[in-house]
């Protein structure tokens, strides 16, 4: 299996440099990553040299502006982006996704100052980014956060743990919502950490089922002393900052579903082409062409689902989160039922690394879980839907 991309003919009009922007990170994710993705997930090895080769094609701050660096391109042309490079490594894929969505943030919520300070060196890649909300006793309920920022003369003093840190101890720079007032959604402020601060630590590499390729820690602040000068925006701004940065990763990490779940698609229907039982190849049986059939249409609508949020943001739509959250929920299902589905038809063989369907499957079972679980993105949902927003 050689990790081809297959641009599987979606219906959704692109212009002609959205097919450019397509075809670079094809080529990128064909020659660079597809040949190297399960070697890097059974090593469990973070590959910061050929991430850091993105920078100088623009995908180190795909929608922050260009001023400083960044592609200024659109939503659009972002879900495109790690759709393609999903198609090789859905692990790979989502961290760009992150140090993306973290760069972003900084680009849209900080002054001048903070932006020509951290944005040239995040969108060429030389610093990279981690998002820090969640921590050991608050997930879905992220304004329910602890950890805590105190402000003492020109700097803060943060003390707290953040939890399941993407690339943590690999990243940076680390953009990091704590409490600086009251309970709640709004005593939380956004503070730019830098990685050697003294009284930031990280912990042991957590053991997970999936995303190898990347590291997930703790992020520890002991007496973290960051200058007032890191604040984003102003102190109690940091939930929505939080939950707006969010909006744009759930779109992305779509996609990642979507490059993840088409790559075990056209793996299972090569194989299925070639294998043979009872004296024809499995692709000629009924049964099998149902499912692929299904496969296909469902992955399909997911695509054109996540274009159309995506394309949504772009509008500055004013129910953009709640597109998000549905399409978000949507494409991470779909994907993973279709990968799954993608292994059954592989048999054994689906099972064994070295054919990469199970690889697949295991990056897209945390897709479901998260940037907000796929029962919170209901919640958002339904709460558009009923008028509590
Ligand atoms: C949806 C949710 C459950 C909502 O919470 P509540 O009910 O406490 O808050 P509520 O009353 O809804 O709102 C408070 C203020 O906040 C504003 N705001 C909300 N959404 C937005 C938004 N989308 N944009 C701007 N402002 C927003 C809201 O307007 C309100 O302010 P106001 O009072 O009006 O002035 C939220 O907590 C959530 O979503 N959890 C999932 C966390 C979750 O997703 N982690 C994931 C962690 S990251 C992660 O998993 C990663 C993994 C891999 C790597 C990257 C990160």
């Amino acid at each position: 299996m050689d990790g081809a991309v297959s641009t599987h003919g979606n219906q959704f009009e692109l212009t002609e440099d959205q097919r450019a922007i397509q075809e670079m990170a094809q080529a990128f994710a064909q020659d660079r990553v597809a040949p190297n993705a399960l070697d890097w997930d059974r090593q469990k090895h973070f590959p910061a040299d050929v991430i850091r080769e993105t920078g100088p094609l623009g995908l180190g701050g795909i929608y922050v502006r260009d001023d400083v660096g960044g592609s200024a391109l659109s939503r659009l042309d972002a879900v495109l982006v790690f759709e393609a490079l999903s198609h090789a490594c859905p692990a790979f894929s989502s961290f760009i996704s992150i140090h993306n969505m973290a760069a972003s943030m900084i680009d849209r919520y900080g002054d001048d100052e903070q932006r020509q300070r951290f944005l040239p060196k995040l969108t060429s890649m030389e610093w990279l980014a981690s998002y820090c909300l969640t921590e050991p006793g608050s997930g879905s309920d992220a304004a329910a956060l602890r950890t805590r920022a105190v402000r003492d003369g020109d700097d803060y003093v943060l003390n707290g743990v953040k939890q399941f840190i993407s690339g943590a101890g690999d990243s940076d720079i680390y953009v990091v919502m704590a409490r600086t007032g009251e309970d709640g959604p709004k005593g939380i402020s956004t503070f730019v950490v830098g990685k050697d601060t003294p009284g930031l630590s990280f912990g042991a590499n957590e053991h997970k089922m999936g995303w190898h390729m990347q590291s997930t820690r703790q992020v520890v602040f002991e007496d973290c002393r960051v200058p007032a000068s890191n604040l984003l925006a102003q102190e109690g701004k940091g939930f929505s900052i939080a939950m707006s940065g969010l909006d744009g990763g759930r779109l992305n990490i779509g996609a990642c579903s979507l490059g993840g779940a088409q790559s075990a698609l056209d793996k299972a229907l090569a194989y299925a082409g070639e294998r043979r039982a009872f004296g024809k190849s499995i692709d000629q049986f009924q049964a099998l062409q149902f499912r692929l059939a299904d496969m296909e249409t469902e992955l399909q609508a997911a695509r054109i689902f996540l274009y159309t949020a995506a394309a949504k943001m772009d509008a500055k739509a004013h129910d953009t989160s709640k597109w998000s959250a549905m399409a978000k929920r949507f494409v991470t299902d779909t994907g993973f039922r279709v990968a799954n589905d993608a292994l059954q038809i592989l048999g054994g063989y689906g099972y064994l690394h070295d054919y990469g369907i199970e690889k697949l499957v295991r990056d897209l079972r945390v897709h479901q879980i998260l940037e907000g679980t796929n029962e919170i993105m209901r919640v958002i949902v339904a709460r558009h839907m009923i008028g509590r927003q």
